[in-house]
């Protein structure tokens, strides 16, 4: 019989709906929630090891990750399944970007459906219009409030699990202004949404306005090079915010340190001065519990890397 050790090994121990209960309490406790994106199931296990609160799955990674931009490209089937593989890695709740939607508020319902089947704890959806664009771009349109709300209507009818968060987007803020963006906020949460995700504010004053005029969880977006400051936990928690995402941070940091590798390789002819900065081979063993498999196969780890090089 395979001891305890293979608790979590293939698939979460946890199950979806305790996961969602804790993605709520977590909103509910009064301190900030930070869900770090990750761009990979790998990355999940590091965020879940760091000890974040939560997992976040940007739409904009997982279509930069595909090689496209993020304009609404990426069908259900490809964020269900890829979200579902990172929600499966690790015991922590994971949000997902479920964009608009994919389609009329009918795709509303079957999405959210199809993203509690795949383990997710819960996920957003924007007023935005289709065709869709980072909410940190100029030139990005809503929806008027009514379309908006038949969205919501259909994700919240169709949730089979009440404790699956439906997070409501307003991307208001950089066409109608803040006030609109808070009319907005509160029509969603009268519609049912859990959590308002408040897009694109600019400045801590603001996000103290926005904290001031809505009853329900807030989240905020602290994506790079984007329009709004880039506020610490500190602040956020000061103003009464519930969570944080940094969506985009992992693939930066990732791909910034990838271009500067390859290039190294091929001015200087070999990636051995670049060993400092690689995860070991035997940290990545570690994050991915190769030594736990022996309870099943004691055939599997039976070697030692102390001998490789480097
Ligand atoms: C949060 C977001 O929706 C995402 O897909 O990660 C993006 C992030 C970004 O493009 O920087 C957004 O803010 O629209
Ligand atoms: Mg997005």
């Amino acid at each position: 019989m395979p001891g305890p050790s293979v608790t979590g090994l293939f698939s979460s121990a946890n199950s979806s709906s305790a996961k969602r209960r804790s993605l709520r309490a977590g909103l509910a406790s009064g301190t900030l929630q930070r869900w770090p994106g990750a761009f990979s199931p790998l990355v999940a296990k590091l965020i879940a090891e760091i000890r974040f609160e939560g997992v976040y799955v940007s739409g904009a990674v997982l279509s930069a990750d595909l090689g496209l931009p993020d304009i609404g490209l990426t069908t259900l089937t490809e964020v269900a399944n890829r979200a579902g593989a990172i929600a499966r890695a690790t015991e922590l709740p994971t949000l997902v970007d479920a964009d608009t939607g994919f389609g009329e508020p009918m795709s509303a319902a079957r999405t959210v459906a199809t993203l509690e089947d795949a383990g997710l704890a819960g996920c957003h959806l924007e007023d935005q219009v289709n065709p869709k664009r980072c909410g940190h771009l100029d030139g990005k349109d809503v929806v008027p409030v009514a379309d908006m709300l038949k969205r919501l209507h259909a994700a919240v009818s169709a949730r089979r699990d009440d404790d699956f968060v439906i997070c409501a987007r307003t991307d208001a803020r950089a066409i109608e202004g803040l006030d609109a963006a808070i009319d907005r906020a509160r029509a969603y949460a009268d519609a049912g949404a859990d959590l308002i995700f408040t897009e694109a504010l600019r400045d801590l004053g603001e996000f103290e306005r926005f904290r001031a005029a809505v009853d329900i969880p807030l989240l905020a977006n602290m994506t790079e090079f984007g329009k709004s400051d880039l506020l610490t936990v500190d602040q956020l928690q000061s103003v009464g915010y519930n969570a944080v995402i940094y969506p985009v941070t992992t693939l930066r940091i990732a791909m910034g340190a990838v271009e500067r590798g390859l290039r190294d390789i091929v001015a200087q002819g070999t990636q051995s001065g670049l060993l400092d900065d690689m995860q070991h081979r035997s940290r990545l063993y570690e994050l991915l519990r190769y030594a736990d498999y022996n309870d099943l196969d004691s055939d599997l780890f039976n070697f030692t890397i102390e001998g490789a090089r480097q």
